[in-house]
């Protein structure tokens, strides 16, 4: 593997090399031993015989990265992609291919491992800092950002083995970002903070590429990855399945993820004792969000002319959906709406900041927006719905009720399909 050497931000007279390749990877592989004992391991290391199977957990990834790109990385469990950033941080090594890194890499991998547990937050920026090359001199410099980011006030004096996990992410992102990589490798460490704080590291993470900062980001969120990223690579099975423009590449994937979903759904149903299989999918509980007296919230969301039952009926040619939300003081947020067939079928997703269609503001923090379909073009069926609170920025996610329902629709004709798109016979 080789290393160009480190250069910390580019110069002006590189400034205007926003097409420099940064990132080269070549026939990279990462082969993992495995053996069946511990027994076994012992005989081979004394043997010289191989007493191991392999299991190749990334083989043949090629892909380059320009400055100021942000790359998504994806694919299902086990598909490789935090063998991949491991490797690209340089916490691995490939047993194949060859890896280039020009400029100050930055690893938001496994948060917080560098840090010793008996000393104080504090005195863990100075050690754990000197090991990702930020000195006695430039820490003292640093502190006192990196401490205001972090935001763990009195804590930082505790030692960090009493730390909430929550805690120690917020000191290791607040840390290893302080200074401006070149490339900035993310995985889904973020995922452990608290909605505020993932939105202060996701402004960071932009402020970053705005200032030509190149990103590689790992994770499972949909949303963030199509927020963020210009291309994006897809692992399956420890290989590259697609790479490309973003949106281009989740479309495949999400088809991908349809269809599993859908094959481990039709098994079930097999194997479940009286299904009807008729039935409309349960809606899928919300998901952990903060939800105090004060906290940014989907208040409601109320469907014009829905006639009760199980599920219950749209009685009307138009869906009017009227959703009110709590935001977070002096701020807009925004405001999601999907709808998807039964087993996930994505049909339609909605959100104000795409299209600049701001809430109203009822005073008090609460916003009002009305979502009007005028002779909704489904087929007869039922529909799952979701709503999504977004803050201002639209890149976060403060509140959402997915699959929060399903209603039936009943359109005229007996025609198969699932919408009726705009057309004309001529
Ligand atoms: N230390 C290891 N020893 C042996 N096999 C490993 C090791 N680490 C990972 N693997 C295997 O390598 C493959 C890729 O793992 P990896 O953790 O990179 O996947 P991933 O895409 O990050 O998965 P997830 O989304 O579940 O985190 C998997 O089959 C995994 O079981």
């Amino acid at each position: 593997m080789s290393e160009a050497g480190k250069t910390g931000a580019p110069d002006a007279a590189d400034a205007g090399a926003a097409d420099r390749v940064v990132l080269r990877a070549r026939g990279l592989g990462k082969e993992y031993k495995l053996y069946d004992s511990p027994r076994q391991r012992l005989k081979g290391l004394l043997t010289g015989r191989a007493t191991h199977r392999s299991h190749w957990a990334l083989r043949d990834v090629s892909f380059e990265l320009r400055r100021g790109q942000c790359i998504g990385v994806i694919g299902d469990n086990g598909a490789g992609k935090s063998t991949l950033l491991k490797l690209l941080a340089g916490t691995l090594q490939p047993n194949a291919g060859e890896l280039e890194r020009v400029g100050r890499v930055t690893a938001i991998l496994e948060l917080g491992a560098g840090f010793h547990p008996d000393f104080t937050g504090r005195d863990n920026l100075y050690f754990a800092g000197s090991m990702i090359g930020i000195d006695h001199e430039a820490m003292s410099r640093l502190e006192a950002s990196i401490v205001e980011f972090a935001g763990l006030g009195q804590a930082m004096n505790r030692p960090v083995k009493t730390y909430s996990s929550g805690m120690v992410v917020r000191l290791a992102f607040a840390l290893v970002t302080a200074v401006e990589p070149d490339l900035l490798i993310i995985d889904e460490a973020l995922a452990v903070g608290d909605q505020h704080f993932q939105k202060k590291c996701i402004e960071r993470i932009s402020a970053f590429r705005e200032n030509g900062c190149t990103i590689l980001f790992c994770s499972h969120s949909p949303y963030h990855v199509r927020s963020l990223c210009d291309v994006t690579l897809w692992l399956q099975g420890g290989q590259v399945r697609e790479f490309g423009p973003t949106e281009a590449v989740m479309g495949a994937y999400e088809k991908h993820s349809r269809l599993l979903g859908q094959a481990e759904a039709e098994s079930e149903a097999g194997v479940r004792d009286g299904a009807s299989g008729d039935e409309p999918a349960a809606p899928t509980p919300a998901l952990p969000y903060e939800r105090g007296p004060t906290s940014a919230m989907i208040l409601s969301c109320e469907i014009a002319n829905l006639v009760p039952g199980k599920p219950a009926l749209l009685d009307s040619p138009d869906l009017v959906a009227t959703i009110t939300v709590r935001g977070k003081d002096g701020e807009r947020p925004n405001i999601g709406f999907m709808i998807e067939q039964e087993k996930g079928v994505g049909i339609t997703s909605l959100a104000t900041h795409e299209e600049g269609a701001a809430p109203v503001s009822l005073g008090d923090n609460l916003w009002r927006s009305v979502l009007s379909f005028p002779q909704l073009p489904l087929h007869s069926g039922d529909y799952e719905l979701s709503v999504f609170l977004f803050d201002e920025s639209g890149l976060a996610t403060d509140d959402l009720w997915f699959k929060y329902t399903v209603i039936r629709v009943v359109s005229p004709g007996l025609m198969p399909g699932l919408v009726r798109l705009p057309h004309h016979w001529s």
